[in-house]
């Protein structure tokens, strides 16, 4: 245990004396049970402090926070903590995500805000700091999102236009000088509403030149006139009242609801719900999000409730959304449903997917586990799926997706399935492997993601799953994948890559097409060429590997599982497909080499 940290903690503790009780005992391991910490990997230091809504008041104790030397996160937001902004705060110089929102800190900011070198997401909103907002943030390198809204800030906006990393700011509702600068104007303009735009200098002549007109004595009012504003006045009242009392009663309701989280509250936009009751919500049945190691996102469950969240869609397992948090960071969180698996086996088998850490597999960030709830949280893949970069956007500014492209995602998908199959010594099946559970990583090459599902889901029988397309026909229902159901569905990926049709799709005639069998019967009648996508033809000298991947791909789907190749083996493979074209292209004379390359489109 990081024994000086822990002092440390234990004085800002005795101290600040919140009115929730938290679980810090002097002699339980800060880093494994108390509540709010986190510790680095040798538990030698104490790296983030989070806690939101517990009760905290009055003013910081100086020396007891600032000690924490090692903190990057430090969130106390949600609390009654009054006081100026701790002075000695400049000792924590990792601090990279710093969040007092919504307490009653007042004077001035920090002058220097450049000697926290990695500062990445600041909310300081929601406070009563005043005096002027410092030209030093203009300093900062790293800073993604800045609030300051609902302050009572006051002078020029300082010219942060040189801050690349900026994406999100909120200077709103202060008492700072306008103009809006240019550069603000390209976020949002919630980001400075509420700001003085007029210079006060020129509000004052401004008003000094209006006609002054004497000021209204309600006395001097006439009697009806007088009785109309108490009717008016009541009416509103009464239209506040009613509104205060239905939303305290959805409230309850939805406290008392069967999820944590519902659509409703992850597709509105900012839902806010109160921090304690939620706080104490999840801490009471001692539900948390869990983060594996070496994961550097730093939110909890409740950020997620409040980021604002878009349905990306409905899978098999569940529905997929793109929740945006406080500090611009985009994450995709699988809601499932149907879950089967008790809690200590949903928390197994995350553990082993979570694990998992290789270029070629989507690396599940966090889980979430409760009666009503089960989440699971991963990077948001901006470019989307190969199911999208195939099928999506057939429109005139499609963007082809070229043969070197098709081939790396192939490679890619098939290392990190091959991954995949090492795992639980040797037995971690994927269970649903299809195009839209395949991104692009980094380098451009394929990686998996969705996977080892079917083991803590409810059992799906073929005619309810969406997966149909794809899976295998010795498969009767999810629980009953196995690595050689996923080299099926793998196949089924190749066949898509090669002939940019969708597993089950429809012709002009409403016929439905089963792209497997259709691939077979066009082959039997040795029309092969016909089967390749009308893109790819656009590319010279790809014909003789496109063949050899339509012969991988082919034997991936035969009906006999045990005459399916290994995932192993298809890495050899079709590997051996992309080396041999590039040293194919290496030993071409350089004029020849130079004239057509392979997989630029032809000069037709
Ligand atoms: N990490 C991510 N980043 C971006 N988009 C994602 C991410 N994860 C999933 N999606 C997209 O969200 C949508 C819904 O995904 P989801 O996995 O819930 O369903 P699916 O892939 O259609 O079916 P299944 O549940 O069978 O996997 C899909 O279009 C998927 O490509």
């Amino acid at each position: 245990d990081p024994v000086q940290d822990k002092r440390a903690l234990l004085e800002f503790l005795t101290l600040m004396r919140p009115t929730r009780s938290l679980n810090w005992n002097e002699t339980t391991s800060v880093c494994n049970t108390w509540t709010g910490v986190t510790c680095n990997h040798d538990g030698s230091r104490i790296t983030a402090v989070r806690l939101p809504g517990v009760g905290l008041n009055g003013q910081i104790p100086p020396n007891t926070l600032s000690r924490l030397s090692s903190l990057t996160v430090l969130s106390l937001r949600s609390n009654r903590i009054s006081g100026p902004f701790p002075v000695d705060f400049v000792e924590l110089k990792e601090l990279a995500f710093l969040y007092l929102q919504d307490n009653d800190f007042s004077g001035p900011l920090p002058e220097d805000f450049s000697v926290w070198k990695n500062l990445t997401s600041v909310n300081l909103s929601n406070n009563e700091f005043n005096g002027t907002v410092p030209d030093s943030l203009s300093r900062l390198r790293r800073v993604q999102s800045l609030n300051l809204a609902n302050n009572s800030l006051s002078g020029d906006i300082p010219d942060l236009s040189g801050v690349s990393s900026l994406q999100h700011i909120d200077l709103s509702n202060n008492n700072l000088n306008g103009p809006v600068p240019s550069w603000l104007q390209r976020f949002p303009s919630s980001s400075y509403q509420g700001i003085g735009v007029v210079p006060p200098d020129l509000a004052h002549q401004q008003l000094a030149a209006a006609p002054q007109k004497p000021k209204p004595h309600f006395l001097g009012l006439t009697k009806t006139v007088f009785l109309l504003i108490i009717i008016a006045v009541s009416i509103v009242l009464l239209a506040v009242l009613a509104f205060v009392l239905a939303v305290c009663y959805l409230r309850r309701k939805l406290s008392q609801g069967d999820g944590i989280v519902n659509d409703n509250k992850l597709q509105k936009k900012g839902v806010m719900m109160s921090p304690e009751k939620f706080v104490s919500r999840m801490e009471d049945v001692n539900n948390r999000l869990s983060f594996f190691e070496g994961c550097n996102y730093s939110f909890d469950l409740e950020d997620l409730l409040r980021a604002s969240a878009e349905v990306l869609g409905k899978g098999t397992f569940g529905t997929t959304y793109k929740a945006v948090l406080e500090d611009a960071t985009s994450v995709a969180v699988k809601r499932l449903k149907d879950v089967a698996a008790g809690k200590r086996d949903f928390e197994q088998q995350m553990e082993i997917i979570g694990g998992i850490k290789h270029e070629n597999v989507v690396e599940l960030k966090a889980y979430y586990y409760s009666k009503d709830e089960k989440l699971m949280v991963y990077d948001y893949f901006s470019n989307g799926s190969v199911a999208y970069l195939l099928h999506g956007n057939r429109g005139e500014n499609r963007v082809p997706l070229d043969w070197e492209t098709r081939m790396s995602i192939a490679i890619g998908a098939a290392k990190g399935i091959a991954r995949i199959h090492q795992e639980n010594n040797g037995k971690l099946v994927h269970g649903n492997i299809k195009s839209s559970n395949i991104f692009l990583n980094s380098d451009r090459n394929g990686c998996v993601s969705d996977l080892g599902l079917t083991a803590v889901m409810s059992p799906l029988a073929p005619p309810i799953s969406r997966q149909a397309g794809y899976r295998a026909p010795e498969v009767t229902d999810t629980r009953k994948s196995s690595q050689l159901s996923d080299v099926y569905s793998f196949g089924v990926v190749l066949l898509e890559l090669l002939t940019g049709k969708s597993p089950i799709h429809t012709t002009a005639g409403d016929e439905i097409i089963h792209l497997v069998r259709w691939v077979h019967s066009v082959v039997r009648e040795e029309w092969t060429a016909e089967v390749f996508d009308v893109e790819l033809l656009r590319y010279t000298n790809i014909e003789e590997e496109m063949v050899e991947m339509l012969q991988i791909a082919m034997s991936c789907v035969v009906k006999a599982p045990d005459q399916r190749p290994k995932m192993s083996d298809l890495v050899r493979l079709i590997e051996s497909v992309g080396n041999r074209q590039a040293s194919l292209e290496a030993n071409k004379p350089k004029s020849e080499n130079e004239a057509s390359e392979t997989s630029t489109p032809s000069e037709t």
